[in-house]
Order: structure tokens, then C-alpha cells, then sequence
């Protein structure tokens, strides 16, 4: 199984198992958030969502460029860049909190998923950045345009965008990305992490969580992130993206 969802103590924890290759997306994986987010619409027994990555090294390196790369024009990197952000923006927008358990890298569409979650706990040697531009293109999963609504100082988002490197978590605390840094058992971390929130009341937590739901409806956010898939899939076309993924694919060969 590429993916398990497992309910524990009131929290859906969702962990993408595919540690071989950093636990990077496809298709399968997609097929799972969708369950995860009907698991939440039909059980008004779960109160958080986790996401994590399996394995100790890390949480999620993005699409995997493998199936990915198959896709070369607009038109079909559309097609999956939007379908994965619908999928992404529900999870979003779902009407409990979500954390993003981030037990290692997490890079490209890895923080994207990240940085959509409300809340990033995030282990002490774990490095974190949207290296996209490396590979010529932008985020595409609606990553940058979360990124945007974290709150954070403009300038530091647009180092975070256009540096395209992997930050270390002392970095991703200064610049406000990371909730909290843990050490130790990820499961531990997470369960003294939302012992601090108000668990038992439950609707207060629902009532938060659609407060910032109104303001991104509001505020345009699914269009926004649809415009950001619509840019990512143009340059996404150009020679300079399928050059860079082939380098990285050919590497080691
Ligand atoms: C598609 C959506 C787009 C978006 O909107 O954001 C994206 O997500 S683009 C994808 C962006 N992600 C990347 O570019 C990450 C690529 N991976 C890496 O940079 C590195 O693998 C790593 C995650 C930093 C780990 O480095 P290292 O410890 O040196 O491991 P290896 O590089 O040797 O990887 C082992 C193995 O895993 C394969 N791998 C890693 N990431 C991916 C991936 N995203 N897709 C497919 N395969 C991946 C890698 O090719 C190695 O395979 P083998 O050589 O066959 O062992």
C-alpha cells in the first residue's frame, strides 16, 4: 500500500508510504487523500488530521517525477497540476485542523502539502524548501499561494520561492514557517502537540477552522491557486523544465 490511514485517540493520522523514493506522490497516493477527506466528512468522530511521511528520512519529495515526467505539454500538465490541487485545496478546507507531521525533507510538492496544513511540527534535522524553480517551474500544486496566506514577512516568502533551496529547521522558525521543532518519536510529538488544543470541545475548534475557511473563500483562494496551476503548467511545457527532470531522473545511471 503506497499509503495507510489509521484513526487514533480522535486524530486521523494519514502516513504516505513509499520511503524507497522519499515518499514521493502519485496517483495512488491522490486516491488516498480522497479517502482521507471522506473519512472526515463522514466521521464526526475525528477531530485533527495528520499527514506524515514513512521511514526516518522523509516526509514528501514532491510528484514523482518518474510518472510525472510522462506528461510534456500544457494541456496534460494541467490536467494532473489541477486535479491534485482540488484535491489539496479540500484538504485545506476541511473543517478540522490539519498538521503536518514533517518527520524528515520535505521538498517540491512535499511542501506544498506542508505548508498547506494549518499547523507544520517539524523535526529538529529536517531540511524544507520549494526547490520547483530548480527544475524550472513554479509550485503547481497551489503551494506558493498557501504560502502567501501563512502570515509570514512578503520578503521571506519570496526568498523561500525563489531561492529554491532547502531550509534548516533554526531557518524555517525564524521565518515563521514552522509551528514548533521536535526531537524524538514523531508519534510522541504529535500527541503532546494536540493535547494543547481544546480536544473535547470540538465545535470551538470546527468554529475557528471555519473562520479562516470564510476569509480564503472571501479572498478568492481556489481561484488563486487555479491561476497558479495555470502558470506552472506554461512553464512546465518549456525544454528547460524536461531537461532538469531528466537530469535528476539520469543521475545515478
Ligand atoms: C509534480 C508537482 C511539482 C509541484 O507542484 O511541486 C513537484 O513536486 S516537482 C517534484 C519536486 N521534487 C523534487 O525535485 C525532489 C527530487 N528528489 C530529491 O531532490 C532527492 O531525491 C531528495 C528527496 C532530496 C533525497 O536525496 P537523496 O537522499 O540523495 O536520495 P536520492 O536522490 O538518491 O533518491 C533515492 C531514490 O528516490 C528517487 N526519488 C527521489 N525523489 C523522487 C521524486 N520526487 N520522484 C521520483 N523519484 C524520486 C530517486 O530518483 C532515487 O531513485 P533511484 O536512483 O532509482 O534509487
Amino acid at each position: 500500500m503506497t499509503y495507510s490511514i489509521e484513526i487514533k485517540k480522535e486524530m486521523l493520522i494519514f502516513e504516505i508510504n513509499r520511503p524507497a523514493i522519499h515518499n514521493a506522490i502519485n496517483g495512488d497516493v491522490m486516491e488516498g487523500f480522497k479517502q482521507l477527506i471522506n473519512n472526515v466528512k463522514t466521521n464526526e468522530e475525528i477531530k485533527l488530521v495528520v499527514i506524515t511521511g514513512a521511514g526516518e528520512k522523509t516526509f514528501c519529495s514532491g510528484g514523482d517525477l518518474a510518472v510525472f515526467h510522462k506528461l510534456k505539454t500544457e494541456e496534460e500538465s494541467y490536467g494532473m497540476l489541477s486535479e491534485t490541487a482540488k484535491i489539496l485545496y479540500e484538504l485545506a478546507t476541511l473543517p478540522v485542523p490539519t498538521i503536518a507531521l514533517v518527520n524528515g525533507t520535505a521538498v517540491g510538492g512535499g511542501c506544498e502539502i506542508a505548508t498547506l496544513c494549518d499547523f507544520r511540527l517539524v523535526k529538529k534535522d529536517a531540511k524544507c524548501g520549494f526547490i520547483q524553480g530548480t527544475l524550472g517551474i513554479t509550485s503547481g500544486w497551489g503551494g506558493g499561494t498557501y504560502l502567501f496566506e501563512k502570515g509570514m514577512r512578503h520578503d521571506y516568502i519570496l526568498q523561500m520561492l525563489t531561492e529554491a533551496v532547502p531550509y534548516s529547521t533554526d531557518r524555517l522558525m525564524s521565518i515563521g514557517w514552522a509551528t514548533e521543532i521536535y526531537e524524538g518519536d514523531k508519534l510522541s510529538a504529535v500527541n503532546q502537540f494536540a493535547e494543547k488544543m481544546i480536544i473535547p470541545h470540538v465545535n470551538v475548534l470546527k468554529a475557528y477552522k471555519l473562520q479562516a475557511i470564510r476569509k480564503w473563500e472571501q479572498t478568492r483562494l481556489y481561484d488563486r491557486i487555479m491561476d497558479e496551476v495555470a502558470t506552472c503548467s506554461v512553464l512546465w511545457a518549456q525544454d528547460a523544465h524536461h531537461e532538469a527532470v531528466d537530469s535528476f531522473l539520469s543521475k545515478k545511471k
